[in-house]
Order: C-alpha cells, then sequence, then structure tokens
C-alpha cells in the first residue's frame, strides 16, 4: 500500500509538489497521470526515498523508505532506465542488487526469464537497445519479489510490442495481489492500462478517480446543431423540456436528449439547420480540459 500525505516538495522558488494527498489500494493498476512537470516524478522519488520532503509524507506499508529493511524485497521501482553501468552484464547488474538484498542469485535468472532477456544476460548494459534497458529495468525491480512497483513512464521510447508487453505485466501483476503506481503524461495509454487514476497538475490533485467513472463522465457525447436562427431553435427545443447550449461558431450543443428526439423536433419546428450530428469528446481532450489550467 502506498500512501502519500499533505506532500510538499520545493526546489528554490519551484513547488514541484504542493500539498499532494493520495493512496494506492492494491491488486490494481493505477495510473498516475499528468502533463510534464506536474510533479510525477518528485512524488515517485519522495516515495523512494531519493529527495527529502519539504513537507507531509510518502510512505510505502506505512513507513518511509529509508525504514524499510531489505527494500527491494518491499518496492520494486522503474525511473531512469539508462542508470545502469553500462560496462556491466544484465546478469551482474542484477547480482549485485540481488547479493545487497540477501535475494538468492537464482532469483536473477527468474527474473531476466520473466523479462525475455535470459538469452542476452552477458551483454552489457551499454549495448542494449532502449527497449531492453527498459526491460532490464524491470527486472530489476521485479527481483526481491515486491509486494509494490512505482514504475515512471514505462512505456517511453518502446516500441508498440514492447509497450504491450508492459501492460499486460503490469496487469498480470495486479491480478495477483500487487499494488502498482505507473505514471505516464498519456490519457490514452492509462485508459488501456489502469483501473484507477490519480491525476495530478502543478503539483495538485486533480482526481482520484475509477478510469471506469472517469470515461463515464469525461467522453460525454452531444448533438451539434448548426443552424442561422440558433435562438429561435433554442426556443423550439426548451418548449419540448430538451435544454441547449450554445457552442462554438454559432451552433447548439444538445445533451441528455437521445438524437432521435432531437431530429423529430428540429424536423417540426421548421427551423432551417446545416448540421444535426453526435459528437464524442475524447479522453485526451477531457484530461487536457481537467489540467489545462495547472499547465
Ligand atoms: N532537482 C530539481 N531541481 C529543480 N527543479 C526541479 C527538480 N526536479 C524537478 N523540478 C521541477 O519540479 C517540477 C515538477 O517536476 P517533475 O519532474 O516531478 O514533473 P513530472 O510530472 O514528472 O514531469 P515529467 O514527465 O516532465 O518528468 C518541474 O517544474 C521541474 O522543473
Amino acid at each position: 500500500m502506498i500512501e502519500v500525505r499533505d506532500l510538499t516538495k520545493r526546489y528554490g522558488d519551484t513547488v514541484a509538489v504542493d500539498g499532494l494527498s493520495f493512496g494506492v489500494k492494491p491488486g490494481q493498476v493505477t495510473g498516475f497521470l499528468g502533463p510534464n512537470g506536474a510533479g510525477k516524478s518528485t512524488t515517485m522519488r519522495a516515495l523512494l526515498g531519493l529527495t527529502r520532503p519539504t513537507r507531509g509524507a510518502a510512505l510505502i506499508g506505512g513507513r518511509p523508505y529509508r525504514e524499510l529493511a531489505e527494500p527491494l524485497r518491499q518496492v520494486g521501482a522503474l525511473l531512469e532506465a539508462r542508470a545502469v553501468h553500462p560496462g556491466r552484464t544484465s546478469y551482474h547488474h542484477l547480482l549485485g542488487l540481488a547479493r545487497s538484498n540477501r535475494i538468492p542469485e537464482s532469483r536473477v535468472r527468474e527474473v531476466l526469464e520473466t523479462v525475455g532477456l535470459d538469452g542476452v544476460r552477458r551483454r552489457r548494459a551499454g549495448a542494449l537497445s532502449l527497449g531492453m534497458a527498459q526491460r532490464l529495468g524491470v527486472a530489476a525491480a521485479l527481483l526481491g519479489d515486491p509486494p509494490v512497483l512505482l514504475l515512471d513512464e514505462p512505456v517511453n521510447g518502446l516500441d508498440p510490442e514492447g509497450i504491450r508487453w508492459i501492460r499486460d505485466l503490469m496487469k498480470r501483476l495486479a491480478a495477483k495481489g500487487r499494488t502498482i503506481l505507473v505514471s505516464s503524461h498519456l490519457m490514452s495509454e492509462m485508459a488501456l492500462t489502469a483501473d484507477h487514476l490519480i491525476v495530478v497538475g502543478k503539483g495538485r490533485l486533480l482526481a482520484d478517480t475509477s478510469v471506469e467513472a472517469f470515461i463515464a463522465t469525461n467522453s460525454r457525447s452531444y448533438i451539434r446543431i448548426r443552424t442561422p436562427e440558433p435562438e429561435r431553435l433554442r426556443d423550439v427545443l426548451a418548449g419540448a423540456g430538451v435544454r441547449a447550449d450554445s457552442g462554438p461558431d454559432a451552433t447548439l450543443e444538445v445533451t441528455g436528449a437521445p438524437v432521435e428526439t432531437v431530429g423529430a423536433l428540429v424536423a417540426r419546428s421548421r427551423v432551417t439547420v446545416h448540421e444535426v450530428s453526435v459528437q464524442s469528446a475524447s479522453l485526451e481532450e477531457a484530461f487536457m480540459r481537467l489540467t489545462g489550467g495547472a499547465e
């Protein structure tokens, strides 16, 4: 279980994280979503004891990272995939981590197999492709079989096959009861991967919601009507109990009534119309709207 409580981090005049509070539950993938610079990496670094909060707390299993015994057994993290000594082989990189956390050597081959790198275990980390380096980072995160995983933009730089692989892996691990927090600046990616969303902007919490509820609230569809007589048509619709709001470019937007009803009312009104169409806002648009004021 992850808990962030009133977390604030200042760098000089910059407030990277501003009184942020949220919890992350086990058994599901939680997306940590926000535009660039929203404070996601800083929050993850605070959870991993890599940066000291100015105020508040970032806890894993109820404790700050520095109080965890054998931390790789408690939490696995993927931050910067290239943060591996380039001259070391994948195998030796993982072996070093295993030894310092009293993890049996046999676990190294296991995780290399899990991430599909066993065949290149003797290759130097510096000679790995970005996708392979990303997989090695995931292997290191899984080494201690931890109940909590933190992944910072894990799909960055991956090809579609790699993206699908990491998505499936996260879902599999969540289904086994792990607590998974994964950051991204792409709503579309999170809609496919996450069950729950923590949305941040300018270091503040903007939403803490299930993906299902976010989609239901934000991917609203509406009916757009273009007419040279919007006022007249609005009155006709209002007379039938259908509310129409003004949209851009002198259009009307109707929500809460089926297009069949609206079409019939328009036909009966004899008002000239140039368009009656059903529009759906994309999730990316909803996300931009939500975070727009926070960029
Ligand atoms: N070490 C640092 N020194 C000074 N400012 C920093 C430092 N780390 C982060 N910041 C600033 O804090 C803010 C939040 O950055 P952070 O990296 O946490 O955001 P993010 O949501 O992870 O975005 P990105 O996806 O771009 O990494 C930004 O304005 C950033 O410039």
